[in-house]
């Protein structure tokens, strides 16, 4: 490479002024969600994987764990397998996780793996079937609607919550200087394989960490209000009652709950945030103001 002196000026005004967050942050371990709706492009898959690798080399540890619906889908459609969402979880039958654990184990962990390792980082890729990393048991879901006397159990199939994860495999890579990145398939006592929605496994994962912060990109630019407005700072009685009246639905549901169950767990803070936008990790790491929706433990929730 070579640097013009105009090129060597920016640089240096450019780390300097992210030095005192390199500094905040240096030795912290930062999870990041990286959801299926924000590898859209290749523009947007490399900005995403040169900012992991820059984190990585600053002193930030990035632990990845990411989604893939929308490559599931697509695959489930060219096979003819139809799938349907409950509160933002897939319903999965055999063949459908089989189809998951193709697409999110092979697919996307691999492609994720190998442009972080282009890009100069060393990048690992990892099921929780791997040394056990995500131990699962299957999630029930229940619906109440008032004019039920108890609530009703619906079964969604081999979807799963996480049970406990390895974090003694995950603080042993990251001390070795590897990124983990790891596909959101949990592991039953009995050796299933459980589809866990990405968001919960970045949530669990980030607790289990302590880590200081847990990103979730997706493809919209936060938690919105009725109006369209980005909102941010919010108490869990206001997120609650959020739910309730129906301005947050579908996939936004584990989204907010991961995040709201993270820093109640002990993560300084979570924050949902514009996979959309280029370079968005870093944006959202070395600006006072961040981007997206905060959800920090400090006072408010
Ligand atoms: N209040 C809300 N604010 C923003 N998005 C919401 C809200 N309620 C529901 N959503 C939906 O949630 C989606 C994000 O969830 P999802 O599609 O599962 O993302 P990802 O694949 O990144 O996990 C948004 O694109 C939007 O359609
Ligand atoms: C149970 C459940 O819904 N699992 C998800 C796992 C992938 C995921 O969460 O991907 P995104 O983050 O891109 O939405 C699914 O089957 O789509």
């Amino acid at each position: 490479m070579t640097l013009s002196r105009n090129d060597a000026a920016n640089v240096a005004k450019v780390l300097s002024e992210a030095l005192p967050y390199i500094r905040r942050f240096a030795g912290k371990t930062l999870v990041v969600k990286y959801g299926g709706n924000a590898m859209e492009s290749d523009e947007l898959k490399t900005g995403f994987a040169r900012d992991i690798v820059l984190m990585k080399a600053v002193g930030i540890n990035p632990v990845v764990v990411h989604g893939g619906g929308p490559q599931i889908g697509d695959l489930l459609k060219r096979l003819n397998i139809e799938s349907h969402f409950i509160d933002g979880m897939r319903v999965t039958d055999s063949a459908t996780m089989d189809v998951v654990e193709m697409v999110l184990g092979g697919q996307v962990n691999k492609d994720i793996v190998n442009l972080i390792n282009r890009h100069g980082g060393r990048a690992i890729g990892l099921t929780g079937k791997d040394a056990e990393l995500i131990r699962a048991r299957k999630l029930t879901v229940s619906r109440q609607t008032p004019e039920m006397t108890r609530p009703e159990i619906i079964d969604i199939g081999h979807v799963g919550e996480v049970a406990s994860v390895n974090t003694q495999l995950l603080n042993m890579l990251v001390n070795s200087d590897f990124i983990p990145v790891i596909a959101p398939i949990g592991v039953g006592d009995d050796g299933a394989s459980y589809n866990i929605n990405a968001d919960l496994v970045a949530g669990k994962v980030a607790e289990a960490l302590k880590a200081e912060k847990l990103l979730l990109l997706t493809n919209i630019s936060g938690l919105l209000d009725k109006q369209g407005e980005v909102l941010t700072g919010l108490t869990t009685e206001q997120v609650d009652r959020l739910i309730e009246d129906g301005t947050i639905y579908g996939g936004m549901l584990p989204k907010i709950r991961c995040a709201l169950e993270a820093v109640n767990g002990g993560v300084t803070s979570a924050h949902i945030i514009d996979g959309r936008v280029p370079n968005a990790v870093l944006l959202e790491i070395f600006t006072d103001s961040g981007v997206g929706t905060l959800i920090s433990n400090r006072r408010r929730v």
